[in-house]
């Protein structure tokens, strides 16, 4: 449940928005991106969103079709645009974000008494944002949803901060949405701003304390560490030349879910999940990137232990800019 949009990606790489001459048009937008890449492992998989009454919003629908996602909860709002994603690509570490979402996102406009919350119970796992808590209506949708489901709930600590007044503003409502959260994940910048911690042990611990079962704390290159009251794996990058990172932690997500759904062990999940990830941070799309779940063994296959080589040092790998 969360955002969308059309992402249209520079065809240059290293290049500044001013000077791309041609983009690529693609599904964009982290939950829906979520979806998608859960599909792609063939897990059965819907998104709650809205967008608007016009082209872009039809190419929504149409892509997600394509990708078997179901679209029956994805609802047209008027006289609001579809929003648009522009990003820039400047490898291995850079790709700033450019969002064009006014006067206001379709998506902000979920509201709570639109949800069907006997579907949203149904299904197996539940998947959410924190950038769908930036305003109301949505806002109190996400949190009415969480609370709603029974089962396996992910928050996804997701940090756009262009979408907020200040850090502070989304941390007392990152504290009220993990009240209903089995599962958080989130990046470096992202746990910082949830719980004021950025050592990945320490964000883990301090994640755990609000009573998830497991958190996963991503860093891009630098592999993730995930915790549980069973411990800590911790595992390194999978190998990859990157093209452009946005959209791994999105392909992660999904197969997060598709491990959760299994039934894996934690250090299969993030393995996996990490791979994914790799996968997505060395092509140019989001959803369009997704890879099946043949594709991330062959690539755990052909890299194994040399991904032990250890991480680079820390990079701000995801700064983002209105
Ligand atoms: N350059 C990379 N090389 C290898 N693995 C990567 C790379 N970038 C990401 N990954 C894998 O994908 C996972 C998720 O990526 P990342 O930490 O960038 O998430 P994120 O910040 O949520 O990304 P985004 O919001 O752009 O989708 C990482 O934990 C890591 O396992
Ligand atoms: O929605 C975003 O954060 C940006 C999108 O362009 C992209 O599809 C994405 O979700 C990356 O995580």
């Amino acid at each position: 449940m969360g955002r969308v949009s059309v992402d249209l990606y520079p065809l240059q790489t290293g290049t500044r928005l001013e000077d791309v001459e041609s983009f690529g048009k693609f599904l964009g937008g982290s939950p829906t991106n979520v979806a998608v890449a859960a599909a792609r492992h063939g897990d059965r998989t819907a998104v709650i969103t809205r967008t608007g009454q016009d082209p872009f919003g039809r190419f929504i629908h149409r892509k997600l079709g394509e990708y078997g996602v179901d679209d029956r909860f994805v609802t047209g709002v008027p006289g609001l645009p579809t929003p648009l994603a522009f990003c820039e690509i400047f490898p291995p570490d850079d790709f700033p974000l450019y969002f064009y979402r006014h006067p206001k996102a379709p998506d902000l406009e979920i509201r709570p008494d639109e949800l069907d919350l006997d579907a949203i119970a149904d299904a197996r796992i539940f998947w959410a944002t924190v950038t769908g808590l930036s305003q109301e209506p949505s806002r109190e949708a996400t949190l009415t949803a969480l609370a709603a489901h029974p089962g396996t709930t992910v928050l996804d600590l997701d940090w756009r901060p262009m979408f907020w007044e200040s850090p502070d503003e989304a941390k007392d409502l990152v504290a009220r949405a993990l009240e209903h959260t089995t599962v958080a994940v989130g990046n470096l910048e992202e746990c910082e701003v949830a719980v004021g911690e950025r050592e990945p042990h320490a964000a883990a611990r301090a994640l755990l304390d609000r009573g998830v079962s497991i958190a996963i704390v991503k860093q891009g290159p630098r592999g993730t560490l995930a915790a549980s009251a069973d411990g800590i794996v911790e595992v390194p990058p999978t190998p990859v030349e990157v093209v452009n990172g946005l959209g791994a932690g999105d392909a992660f997500g999904g197969a997060l879910c598709h491990g959760l759904l299994h039934g894996w062990d934690l250090e299969r999940i993030v393995r996996f999940a990490g791979a994914a990830g790799a996968i997505v941070a060395s092509r140019l799309a989001c959803a369009d990137a997704m890879p099946d779940s043949g594709e991330v063994e062959r690539l755990l296959a052909a890299t194994g232990p040399s991904a032990e080589t250890g991480p680079p040092a820390e990079t701000d790998d995801k700064e983002s800019t209105v």
